[in-house]
């Protein structure tokens, strides 16, 4: 037998990961999803039995091997319109909390920007027309970037924007990671034109810091990207920050929530 069941439906050790004979040695808290061992199981052992423990989806019946939910990385989705002060925020928590901040814009604009690159062209495309990229180009970005970092904690900036990032990540990710909620940032859309257009202007470089390219932005966000808010809405997994005043007065709104949710 590959597996000895801990408790049914709950998670499984892999004998096969194993160098030694303990049948049941240890239960497992599903409530905590914390380890309990028994008072003779010596410490070291149980320090490499827990990494050596991984689970078992049940649910499914597949054989599909699934990380610990707290040994996965923490996700915390970042959306708002175009200019809301998404990138602004996320540096700052990323000071105070320690996340890794991944713009999906940012990996986007540097995969076009990158030599060789055969997307390159399409994403520019995208981008210039405010257009939203083809999840699998976006998603393997996210990824790899999260690889990299060999951090544990993501700020993820700008991703899902429509059903197409939303159905892709389900596919790839959402067993890979222990998602927190999503960060809504709310701005009234003058605002974010306002700001958009100032930082076109103070040299972003950008190609989409235009009133053309933000028109077509400003209605994808309508179009595609407010459903996709809606949705975590109706889940009761959106912290929504009223991002119309200054910087710093909205970050104070997102420490409470970062506090709060216990970072
Ligand atoms: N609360 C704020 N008050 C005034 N200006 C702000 C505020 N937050 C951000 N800005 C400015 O507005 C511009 C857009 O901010 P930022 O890049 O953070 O937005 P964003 O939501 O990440 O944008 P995008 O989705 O287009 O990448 C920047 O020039 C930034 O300095
Ligand atoms: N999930 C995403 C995110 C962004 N894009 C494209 O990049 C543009 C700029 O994004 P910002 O978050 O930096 O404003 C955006 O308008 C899209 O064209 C995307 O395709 N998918």
């Amino acid at each position: 037998m590959l597996y000895a069941a801990i408790r049914s439906g709950g998670t499984y050790l892999r004998r096969d990961l194993c160098n030694f004979n303990y049948s049941v040695p240890f239960s497992v808290c599903r409530q905590h999803k914390a380890l309990q061992y028994h008072q003779f199981l010596d410490k070291s052992i149980l320090r490499s039995l827990i990494n050596k423990v991984v689970t078992y989806s049940s649910s499914t019946k597949s054989n599909k091997l699934i990380m610990p939910e707290e040994k996965k990385p923490q996700i915390v989705f970042v959306l708002g319109g175009p200019g809301a002060g998404k990138g602004t925020q996320c540096s700052k928590i990323v000071e105070r909390y320690h996340f890794v901040h991944l713009s999906a814009g940012d990996l986007l604009r540097e995969e076009r920007a990158r030599e060789g690159s055969e997307y390159g062209t399409l994403i520019e495309d995208y981008i210039r027309n405010g257009k939203i990229v083809p999840v699998e180009v976006t998603c393997s970005l996210l990824e790899k970037a999260m690889q990299n970092s060999g951090k544990n904690r993501f700020l993820i900036d700008g991703f899902p924007r429509n059903q197409d990032n939303l159905d892709g990540w389900t596919r790839q990710m959402a067993d890979k990671v222990n998602f927190q909620f999503v960060l809504f940032f709310n701005c009234n859309e003058d605002t974010c034109v306002e700001r958009c257009l100032a930082r076109g202007q103070g040299g972003s470089g950008r190609s989409d810091d235009n009133l053309e390219s933000l028109k077509k932005r400003i209605q994808t966000y309508n179009n595609d990207s407010l459903p996709i808010i809606k949705h975590y809405e109706q889940l009761g997994q959106v912290k929504q920050v009223d991002a119309n005043p200054s910087a710093e007065e909205v970050f104070k709104k997102v420490e409470d929530i970062f506090s709060e949710a216990g970072f």
